[in-house]
Order: structure tokens, then sequence, then C-alpha cells
């Protein structure tokens, strides 16, 4: 295919209720809509992404202008003649870095190219399962009692694991509360890199809880600290804001860094090296479960389907859209006993409706 137009629509869509981490707090996300058009045979189609940079670079190094800037002035002019989805990774390669901007050009050509052939995203990646089970993050909150009253919101809802947030301050106690009101639910914990080693101590403290896994727990960039700290808990090291391509994957494996794996998309580059980071975590038995960025329908609906790979064997962040945002700019992606559905019409999402999406939408560009 050739693209033709790229129109880059930044949206604004309010949340629910705060939500916050260890480096934010948010009250609105913040993304990128691309609405790709590309010409196949002769033919016209369109081609939808979602870029997941925040507002600020707090979660990685990308943000939103700075990705819409990468995007103009470097990405694209690389896209032109003749391609596919699988040759943009490289044909973006040279430019270092910039994951998540990559990602959404990635996800909107190959959304282009499913839709194209009459093809799901489930059926290209061959995946069987009709469904998939539903966790939920939870973020830091004002008290225990608001948090207890979260969490059970969210079981009452059918979330059939929990996340919750932690920091230094807010992590032996709320988690010890939850345990107590809620006994031996599937239980985690992301602490977005909030500690050092010289945690370990206090960390250790989480072992009582039984816990399915810690995540991140210390700086991106430092693996060698992860797989010391991961001799020193029982609780099995997840890793997310580390994992940044198959490559860093394979590192933290072979180091013992990670003996399970948040895979996000946007993170690393693309669905398609997604894939790969499934498929190498899988040959060496490492569980890996789809995280989530507050993504819209658009984001939503293809990671339902990249969570339905056979080596997502861990209960993932794919929430429902109404437990970040009252409207989303596609129709609800709804939970119906605890599960979501795996998309199974053409291309990677249902397109945004025209006037939600033009409702939301703060800036335009055309690219
Ligand atoms: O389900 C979701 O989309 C949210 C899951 C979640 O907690 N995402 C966190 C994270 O650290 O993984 C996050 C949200 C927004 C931005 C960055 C990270």
């Amino acid at each position: 295919m050739r693209l033709t137009r790229l129109t880059l629509h930044t949206v604004r869509l309010p949340l629910v209720a705060p939500f916050t981490t260890s480096f934010s707090t948010q009250t609105e996300r913040t993304a990128i809509i691309f609405e790709l058009t590309a010409a196949v045979e002769g033919r016209e189609v369109t081609g939808w992404g979602e870029c997941v940079a925040l507002n600020e670079p707090l979660y990685s190094s990308e943000y939103v202008s700075g990705a819409i800037d990468v995007i103009r002035r470097f990405l694209m002019p690389r896209l032109d003649g003749e391609l596919t989805a699988e040759t943009v990774g490289q044909r973006l390669a040279p430019i270092v870095g910039h994951r998540m901007a990559k990602a959404a050009l990635e996800m909107a050509v190959l959304d282009a190219q499913l839709r194209a052939a009459g093809t799901s995203f489930a059926a290209y990646l061959g995946v069987t399962r009709q469904r998939i089970p539903c966790g939920v993050s939870v973020g830091i909150q004002d008290s225990v009692a608001a948090l207890l009253s979260a969490v059970g919101g969210y079981l009452d809802a059918g979330y059939l694991r929990v996340k919750l947030k932690i920091r230094p301050g807010w992590d032996i106690e709320p988690v010890r509360a939850v345990r107590k009101e809620f006994g031996p639910i599937p239980l985690q914990v992301d602490a977005n890199a909030a500690y050092t080693l010289a945690d370990a101590a206090h960390l250790r403290l989480l072992d009582e809880f039984g816990l399915l896994l810690i995540e991140q727990p210390l700086a991106e960039d430092d693996l060698r600290q992860h797989a010391a700290l991961s001799q020193l808990l029982t609780t099995p090291m997840c890793l997310d804001e580390s994992i940044v391509s198959a490559a860093v994957a394979a590192s933290a494996i072979s180091m013992g860094a990670a003996a399970v794996i948040n895979v996000k998309p946007g993170r690393v580059g693309g669905y398609l090296e997604a894939r790969r980071i499934h498929d190498l975590a899988r040959a060496h038995g490492v569980a890996v479960w789809c995280g989530g960025m507050l993504e819209s329908g658009i984001g939503r609906a293809a990671n339902a389907t990249l969570a339905a790979l056979p080596g997502f064997t861990l209960v993932g962040d794919v929430s429902a859209s109404d437990r970040f945002y009252r409207q989303d700019i596609t129709p609800p992606i709804e939970m119906r006993g605890g599960h979501i559905d795996v998309p199974r019409e053409p291309g990677l999402c249902t397109p945004p409706e025209r006037r939600l999406l033009e409702k939301f939408t703060v800036e335009t560009i055309e690219l």
C-alpha cells in the first residue's frame, strides 16, 4: 500500500475519577488518534491507530507534542512508496527510540492493511480464544477506606484480578487491608519504579500477602538491580517500563530480572514487537500479560485481541471502557462475566464515531 494522508487528532478524554500512580495524578487522558488514508490496489482505505504517550514524559521519555514532532519531521518521511505493516519497523529503525510514536504508525498501517483484506486482527494473529479475562488497575487513593470501596466496586463489577498502585508510604498497609477485607483474591502491585534496591527489606514485607507479582519496583534502566531484588523476594518479579523491546526482554529473562512481563504494544514499538516478546517469553516459560495505557477503544480493542495469544496466561489490565471513561470515541468495550469478547471484525478495532472524535478533539494536524 501507499500512504496518502495522515491526520493526527489530539483528543482529551475526561477520566471518570482521578488516577494516581507513583509518578502522577491524571484527571484526563490526552492521546493522539491516527487516521491514516492509504491506496491499496487503486482503492482508498482508512487505518486507525493510537499513540499512548502521555502529555508529559513521566512514564517514559515520550510525550504528546514530542511524538507529533518526530512523526511529522522524521517518521512519516520514511514511509513513502510501497510498504506493508510488516516493513514499517525496519523503515523506521534508523530513528532512535520514539517507540510509542512508531507503534501508532505501524498500528494504523496494520489496521488499513487488515481492513483492505477483510481480515480481523484475531485471524491475523491466529488467536483461537473467543474472550479474555479482565483485570483492573486501582490507583493510589486518599485513604484505605476509599481503596476498599474502590476495590469492592470493581470486584462487584466482575473484575477477576486486582492491581494496586503502590509507592513509598502507600504499600504494606493498603495491601494488608485489601487482603483482610477481600481474602485470597488474585492481587498484585505496581510501583512504577518508585523504589530502590535499598528498600529491599521493606519490599520483602509484601511477601506475606501471596501476591501474583510485584511490577517494576525499581528504575526502568536497572535490570541488574531487579535481578538482585528478585533473589531477595518470594513474590515473582514483573517488569513494565524496563521492557522496551524483545532484545531487552531477552536480557531481562537471561539475567533473572523478570519472571513475568507486562506487554504494552505502545511501549515496545508496536503490536508486531509485542508478539515477538510474547513468543520469546513463551519459549522461556515466562508468563506475559497485557498492560494498559488508558487507551481509547482503538487501542483497547487491539489489546483485547493481543491478550488472546496463548502466552498471555495471566489476567491483564484490559478493562472495560467504563473503568476510565464515561464516553469513549468508539462504541464502549464492555465486560460481561469478567471477560471481554475478542473482536472478530476486519481490522484492529471498531472505528471511532466521527461526532465523538470531533467532540473530544483539541487539535487536528494533517500530514
Ligand atoms: O488499564 C489501564 O489502561 C491502566 C493500567 C495501568 O495502570 N497503567 C499504568 C501503568 O503503569 O501500567 C499507566 C497508566 C497511564 C500511563 C502510564 C502507565
